[in-house]
């Protein structure tokens, strides 16, 4: 039997791509960021007719929680979950969290609550199958280059948390941090809460440092903790006090998070720097 070039060259990648796979950690990595973007992409070609049945809706997003729950296992990372007491809340409320990269969708879908939407850059809105399913259940995009449309954006938001009792999911730090620490809080989801007079749900990850870096192109299995904070009030405060809320939150998820990722405090802060 004659084997053809093509033949060969599908031979030759079919041998040479689980070892490089094996050999090299930064093959490794391209190969399970590729994976993950592809996988996500696929899903939502799958979700977009389901969630297309209702509509533009925020109930969308558990189509969504569901077909991303498994991810973790692919990727042989275990989340464990610390305060589930706290989110018992029946009102409306503003989560925040940290941003280290675009795996946090794992933790967020872990404990993503029912009726909660998270507030997203625009340019995720075109990015193919996940935009749509994105727009399609709900999620809020906000031009980050022109802030007085962000601004109206998240005013209008406050007024919807109220009137269709939904709950918003905000990343403070505004982008994502990859050195191992949290960014200065932007103010918009505490202006946000202000607004609506409704509660603060801070929410930490630890850091991802044990199986991955972005930097370094590393990406093995892992353990995240992902610790639920007690609400923060925000009943009767006005957006003087905004300033003052963002940093006493700020202060106790850093707290948080150096504890959670057994780090010193005061050491890795990305505001001290
Ligand atoms: C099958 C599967 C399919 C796929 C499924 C995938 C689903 C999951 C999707 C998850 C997506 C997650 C994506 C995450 C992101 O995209 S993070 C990036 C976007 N988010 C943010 O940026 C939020 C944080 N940013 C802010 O809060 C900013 O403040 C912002 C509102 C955006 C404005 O930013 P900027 O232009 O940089 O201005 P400043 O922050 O400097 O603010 C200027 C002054 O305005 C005041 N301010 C801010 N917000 C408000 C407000 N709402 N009301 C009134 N005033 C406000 C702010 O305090 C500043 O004034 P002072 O300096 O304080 O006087
Ligand atoms: C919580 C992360 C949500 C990730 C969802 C990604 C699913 C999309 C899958 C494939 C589309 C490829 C586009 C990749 C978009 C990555 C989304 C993301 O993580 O946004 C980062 C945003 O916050 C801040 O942006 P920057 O860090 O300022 O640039």
């Amino acid at each position: 039997m004659e084997i053809s070039v093509g033949q060969w060259i599908l031979i030759a990648v079919l041998i040479l791509v689980p070892l490089l796979y094996e050999w090299s950690a930064t093959f490794k990595y391209f190969c399970k960021m590729a994976f993950y973007n592809g996988w996500i992409l696929l899903l939502a070609v799958l979700a977009i007719p389901i969630c297309a049945v209702r509509g533009r809706n925020v109930e969308n997003m558990k189509i969504l929680r569901f077909m991303l729950l498994h991810i973790k296992y692919l990727y042989g990372i275990k989340i464990e979950v610390r305060g589930w007491e706290n989110f018992s809340l029946k009102e409306p409320y503003v989560v925040v969290s940290n941003h280290q990269s675009e795996l946090d969708l794992l933790g967020m879908m872990e404990i993503l609550p029912n009726r909660c939407v998270p507030i997203a850059k625009r340019e995720l809105m075109y990015a193919g199958t996940a935009g749509l399913a994105c727009w399609l259940a709900g999620v809020i995009f906000i031009n980050r280059k022109k802030t007085d449309d962000a601004i109206s954006v998240m005013s209008e938001a406050a007024q919807t948390m109220l009137r269709e009792d939904v709950r918003v999911w905000v990343f403070p730090e505004g982008t994502r941090n990859h050195d191992g620490s949290m960014l200065p809080f932007k103010r918009g989801a505490f202006h946000l809460a202000v607004q609506a007079q409704v509660p603060i749900i801070p929410i930490v990850m630890s850091s991802y440092k044990d199986f991955y870096n972005k930097k370094d192109r590393r990406f093995t299995t892992g353990k995240c903790t992902v610790r639920i904070l007690p609400k923060v009030d925000t009943r009767g405060l006005g957006s003087d006090e905004v300033p003052e809320l963002t940093e006493s939150v700020r202060k106790m998820m850093l707290a948080t998070f150096l504890e959670l990722s057994g780090e010193p405090s005061q050491s890795r802060d990305a505001c001290s720097q």
